[in-house]
């Protein structure tokens, strides 16, 4: 659905935030991680054509976003961290703007506003920062749309909003649909994420599936520190490792640790992979 190829981009003349990266993302839940200023947002620009690539090329659905043509702008809503917002309550905004939306349902957004223990009577500009975005985020994921972005959806969120946000997330993600989410807050979306990439320094230190990532390796805690760890952190408890998954056992990844890992001990992870 989004591939991006060969790009290289950057703010100002020879300092590229990019360069010559490459990436295929189809359908699922896919979480970009990477450390505050590491280029996020940008890449996300980029998808979405608000920034034009020096080089190379972004499509979704094999359409040039930075053409932004009006068909392929009702198959993907971008929801960027901050917005301005305008003065109308939050049922007219949707009002207003999901008639550019064919799958766009009021009973989800209803149900979403609700969950989110949001009144769409209220005007957007008069809420708080956390109570705008839930309700954007309400809106975003009653669109359905193929394709959905949202930059760090959780910031300014409290705690059960962001599970009722997880909740609305995995009911409204079909098999055929794409939700792009940039966090730094991996706790998040855990068990929620089907695929995962690591962004640092301009390039993509890890893109790969949650299914791919467990197959390979293995996450576990111990009283001791185990010789074939890949990466360990030590707490009150013990260690807390990734080890080479030799036997394949089922295990759950956890996001943060492979965080750490990537970042840390790159070619150890990439390793793996025989990268
Ligand atoms: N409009 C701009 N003009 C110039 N430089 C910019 C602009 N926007 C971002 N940058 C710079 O580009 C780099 C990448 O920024 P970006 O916002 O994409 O990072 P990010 O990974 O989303 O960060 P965060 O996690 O803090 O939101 C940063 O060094 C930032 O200072």
């Amino acid at each position: 659905m989004i591939k991006i190829e060969n790009i290289s981009y950057g703010y100002k003349p020879k300092q590229p935030i990019f360069s010559d990266i490459s990436l295929k993302v189809g359908s699922g839940i896919y979480g970009l991680l990477g450390e505050n200023g590491v280029g996020k947002t940008t890449l996300i620009h980029l998808i979405c054509g608000l920034l034009f690539p020096w080089k190379g090329e972004c499509s979704i659905d094999n359409s040039n976003s930075a053409r932004r043509s009006p068909e392929l702008l009702n198959r993907y809503f971008f929801l960027p961290e901050e917005m301005q917002m305008p003065t109308e309550s939050i049922y007219q905004f949707a009002a207003r703007h999901s008639v550019f939306y064919p799958r766009f349902s009021r009973k989800d957004f209803e149900q979403n506003l609700e969950e989110l223990h949001i009144d769409g009577k209220q005007k957007l500009s008069a809420v708080s920062y956390g109570q705008q975005k839930k309700a954007m985020l309400a809106y975003a994921l009653a669109l359905h749309t193929p394709l959905t972005l949202l930059d760090e959806p959780t910031n300014g969120l409290d705690i059960t909003s962001r599970q009722a946000l997880k909740r609305i997330i995995s009911r409204t993600v079909d098999d055929e649909s794409t939700l792009f989410i940039s966090t730094h807050q991996a706790h998040d979306f855990e068990n929620l994420l089907d695929h995962l990439i690591i962004l640092s320094e301009g390039e993509i230190l890890l893109n790969r599936s949650l299914d791919e990532i467990s197959e390979r390796l293995l996450f576990v805690r111990t009283a001791y520190l185990p010789e074939d760890s890949l990466y360990s952190e030590q707490d009150l408890h013990g260690y807390f490792s990734i080890l080479p998954n030799e036997e394949g056992e089922e295990n759950t990844p956890d996001i943060e640790l492979l965080y750490k890992a990537v970042l840390q001990v790159p070619e150890k992870i990439k390793m793996i992979w025989n990268e």
